[in-house]
């Protein structure tokens, strides 16, 4: 046996070189620069022995090995192996089997890496027989079919391939070889690739290959089959899950039926759904469930093509069916599809279901009905009824020529798919266009053309509480046929109650808009904004007035974006209706978006009508009683209205007209008890039903001197309004929108130095206001004879005194300067001893040359002056117009008004003529220039 001597490089487990393998190790530098010298000696590339070490706490090193051609050593980079640490790179390549004789001796070289031994090269003697080359050929190429069928990369199903195409093509001798090349390119088990490098005798080469291809084919065969029967399972799973929801929708269907026809179903029994018996509904939690996620997954469908809605909820489902249904994402999940589904997308909206919605409009006596659905809601109000009928007169518009626009284009659309190739017409012989339809372009479901947007107006009610703001937008709604939804804004604080929270939030929902328009289930709801005077401003929780300003905006709310849904919003077709009680707090371009309405309140004559007609059958109504057992009095109304509440509105007369109703119902049931009688009876008669049997009597008329008894002291006892020296009544507009009578008082302070004191909650405005009226007093105190010379001050002039200026309800802020004329006449009242009647009224603004100008809110002041029983108002000639146009005839006539230009016409209106001396000579003469 030939024999060699070769410097050995053990491989440490479970390393391993076959011949034809290639194998690259990190060796020692030591052991590097050992090759690498040999390397520089020897002429061609240095052989060595590759020899594995068998196991890892081995101290010996393996009997077989590998004579391997020394291809390349790599040192490493120079500064990098300062310390020697650092290994090289040895890259082998396997050419022969080598035996070692004696391995065992080898452990005492085995640490320093690198010693000559003499090894021994065996020859085998028989050459390869037929039978295990062709058994050898057979198993490799079944292993490699099975191999390139199970890869999953291309390269790899290559290198098979390419394998594969050499076994079909070896030759007997070239068998052995083959096997060497198969088995260090195959996957195999260490022992045995071990085993295998021993066998140096062909035949046992061949047959120990062939084993090894056999255990690699069933190896690769069972994990096969594992990997199918898992996929196998999963589907399984998935399969049991749709016919539970099949079986789930045939139960519901079943039971339906059974509902409906329920003689049939009892006449069933061997119907296994009706032998269950009674089934309550608590039971159907799974069933439910499965309905619940069909109807979702209807609604997605039902989405339109290609729009935003319908790619987040598909993204969406898709999420929902690969996580586990008990966990926490799932039902965040779940919940959000609910939402998306639930919404009513206005690119979603079928044309059938379009049509329903225009119904209403399309109506030739829209306009008259809606004016009629106006009248049976609310009394009087006939300047807004007209606005109102104007405005839906140009919202009907809009939507008709908004829908008439889509169906054009819908046409249009419609046109585009027909043939346009003209074809000849076989009775006139002439071309025409036949209108076929390409059945290739025809789409499953048609994209839908979208209305556009109608941008009609936004209504803003401002008025006092209880003047019908809300009720009127039900009645909005109503007249349009559209649902009507209230969001109130009073103390929204956080822009997230508008927009929503990110779904990330813990119990996160959408904002108040979306709320509202799931709740409404269409498109195009009446949305009503409440109280929008009442929203807070920007603050650390976001700006809910801008995100408001959004929803408002027409250019913008077409794509309303709230932070859960994620999916811009239309809301475009929404017609937004706000109400507010004060115009001052609304941010100016928030007022831009709207067209104002006022409302200012009633009358008592329109409020007793109000009572009649609307509150007292609605409260009647709310209290099981008829008009039958109960009768309110006029005058029994009146005293309410004028001594109970005294508001702009109905709100406190409604309650007080249900506290009455309540009373009385109390009194009726135990009259009915006492007498033994049904209390659903009527009573024929107005007066008391007086049995001798009954302990107690029911009169159904309500009178004035019953009123103390039920609702107690009146809140508003007659005014006691004094005529007294320095005290005026002005009119002001409260917070809420009211008009009511301000007194403005004044008194002399002794031992003063001629000053002005203010007080009762004065804004700067106010405070200049009354600055203005004593300078303008003191200017003309010589005129008006309270000084004797033009240049005595009249504060210290006979006494030194301050003048002490209040208006009462020190706790509320006052401002503006409409009580100027008040200050004015009553400084003069404190000066020259002369009172003003205290059924006057006054409002005003100054100048300080004693010019008298306009001033707002003259309807709500009016009509609060006329609640307080005044009965002459003083107030700017500019104001005559809003007179004429905003305050009740029947109030006009109650009431003198007296519309003033100058300050002196103000003090002879106040005072009466000539009570105020005036020095005619001396008064300043205006320029004519
Ligand atoms: N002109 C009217 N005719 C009939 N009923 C009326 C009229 N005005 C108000 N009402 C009734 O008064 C009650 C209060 O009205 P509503 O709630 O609309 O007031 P509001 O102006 O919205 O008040 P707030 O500013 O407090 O919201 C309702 O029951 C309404 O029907």
């Amino acid at each position: 046996m030939p024999t060699s001597t070769l410097f050995i490089v053990p491989l440490s487990f479970p390393l391993i070189l076959l011949p034809t393998g290639r194998i690259t190790i990190p060796i020692r530098a030591t052991v590097g620069e050992v090759l690498l010298q040999l390397i520089q000696e020897s002429e061609a590339q240095p052989i060595v022995a590759a020899v594995p070490i068998p196991a890892v706490d081995s101290a010996s090193l393996h009997e077989w090995g590998c004579a391997a051609r020394v291809v390349r050593i790599v040192r490493p980079p120079k500064g990098v192996a300062r310390d020697g640490q650092q290994p090289y790179l040895l890259t082998l390549h396997g050419l022969s089997r080598i035996h070692l004789p004696d391995a065992e001796g080898a452990q005492d070289h085995f640490e320093d890496g690198i010693f000559e031994r003499i090894v021994e090269y065996p020859q085998a003697t028989i050459p390869p027989t037929p039978e295990a080359a062709s058994t050898f050929k057979a198993t490799a190429a079944r292993l490699l079919d099975r191999l390139i069928q199970d890869s999953a990369s291309d390269t790899k199903k290559e290198f098979y391939t390419k394998l594969a195409g050499m076994v079909d093509d070896v030759q007997i001798q070239r068998a052995p070889w083959l096997a060497d090349l198969l088995i260090s390119s195959l996957n195999a088990e260490y022992t045995d690739k071990l085993d295998f490098l021993s066998a140096f005798d062909v035949n046992d080469r061949l047959k120990r290959a062939t084993e090894m291809f056999i255990k690699q084919t069933s190896i690769s065969e069972v994990s096969k089959k594992i990997a199918q029967s898992i996929d196998e399972s999963l589907s399984r799973q998935q399969k049991e899950f749709f016919l539970r929801q099949q079986r789930a929708a045939i139960d519901r269907e079943l039971r339906s039926i059974q509902r409906s026809s329920p003689s049939q179903s009892r006449s069933s029994p061997s119907d296994p759904t009706s032998s269950t018996g009674s089934t309550s509904e608590l039971d159907d939690d799974e069933q439910a469930d499965a309905a619940d996620m069909a109807d979702i997954r209807a609604k997605i469908e039902a989405m339109a093509q290609d729009s935003e809605e319908r790619k987040t909820a598909v993204r969406e489902w898709r999420r929902l069916r690969r996580i586990p249904a008990g966990s926490v994402e799932h039902g965040v999940i779940r919940n959000y599809l609910e939402w998306l589904a639930a919404m009513p997308w206005p690119a979603s909206v079928g044309t059938v279901e379009a049509d329903r919605l225009l119904r209403a409009l399309r109506d030739r006596e829209f306009l008259l009905k809606a004016r009629k659905q106006l009248d049976i809601d609310h009394y009087g109000l006939e300047k807004i009824k007209k606005r109102l009928i104007e405005y839906l007169a140009v919202v009907r518009l809009k939507e008709l020529q908004a829908e008439k626009g889509a169906r054009i284009a819908q046409e249009g659309h419609e046109l585009h798919k027909t043939d346009d190739t003209p074809q000849l017409d076989a009775n006139s012989g002439a071309l025409v266009k036949l209108e076929k339809i390409d059945p290739t372009s025809i789409h499953p479901t048609p994209p839908r053309i979208r209305r556009k947007s109608t941008k009609g107006p936004i209504l803003l009610f401002v008025g006092p509480p209880g003047t019908g703001k809300t009720s009127l937008g039900q009645s909005i709604a109503r007249a349009l046929d559209r649902p009507f939804q209230r969001i109130s804004l009073g103390g929204v604080r956080d822009e997230a109650e508008i927009r929503g929270h990110r779904r990330t939030y813990v119990a996160s929902s959408p904002g108040n808009i979306v709320q509202a328009l799931r709740k409404a289930g269409r498109p195009d709801p009446v949305i009503l904004l409440d109280e929008i005077d009442k929203i807070a401003h920007n603050n650390f929780h976001g700006d809910p007035a801008a995100a408001l300003l959004e929803v408002l905006d027409p250019e913008q709310n077409h794509s309303f974006h709230d932070h859960y849904i994620n999916v811009p919003v239309d809301l475009s077709q929404v017609l937004f209706i706000c109400t507010s009680n004060t115009l001052e707090t609304i941010a100016a371009p928030l007022l831009d978006r709207c067209e104002i309405v006022h409302l200012s309140g009633y009358t008592y004559n329109e409020k007793i009508h109000i009572a009649r007609r609307f509150l007292i059958p609605k409260q009647l109504q709310a209290n099981a009683l008829t008009s039958d057992h109960l009768i309110i009095q006029d005058t029994a109304l009146l005293h309410v209205a004028t001594h109970y509440t005294r508001e702009a509105g109905v709100r406190s007369l409604e309650r007080a007209v249900g506290a009455i109703i309540r009373h009385k119902a109390v009194e009726w049931a135990e009259y009915c008890d006492s007498i033994n009688a049904d209390p659903d009876a009527s009573i024929p008669a107005t007066t008391a039903l007086g049995k001798e049997t009954a302990t107690k009597i029911y009169n159904k008329s309500v009178e004035k001197h019953d009123l103390e008894r039920i609702l107690g002291i009146a809140r508003w006892e007659e005014e006691e309004r004094e005529e007294r020296r320095g005290l005026v009544y002005g009119l002001v507009v409260t917070g809420m929108g009211e008009g009511d009578v301000m007194p403005v008082e004044t008194s002399p302070v002794p031992e003063g130095s001629g000053k002005l004191k203010l007080t009762g909650s004065l804004g700067d405005v106010i405070k200049e206001s009354a600055d203005l009226a004593l300078d303008w007093v003191k200017a003309r105190a010589y005129d008006l004879y309270i000084t004797k010379s033009r240049s005595q001050d009249p504060l210290k002039n006979p006494d030194s005194i301050d003048v002490h200026l209040h208006l009462p309800s020190g706790a509320v802020k006052k401002d503006g300067p409409s009580a100027g004329i008040a200050m004015v006449c009553a400084f003069v009242s404190l000066l020259t001893g002369a009172c003003v009647s205290s059924d006057i009224a006054m409002t005003g603004e100054i100048t300080l040359r004693g010019r008298v100008g306009p001033v707002g809110g003259i309807k709500e002041k009016v009509l609060g002056a006329h609640r307080a029983r005044i009965t002459k108002v003083i107030m700017p000639w500019g104001n005559r117009q809003d007179v004429e146009h905003d305050v009740p005839l029947e109030i006009r006539q109650q009431m003198k008004f007296v519309f003033v230009r100058t300050l002196e016409e103000v003090l002879e209106a106040a005072f009466g003529k000539r009570v105020i001396g005036q020095r005619r000579s001396d008064v300043l003469l205006e320029s004519r220039l």
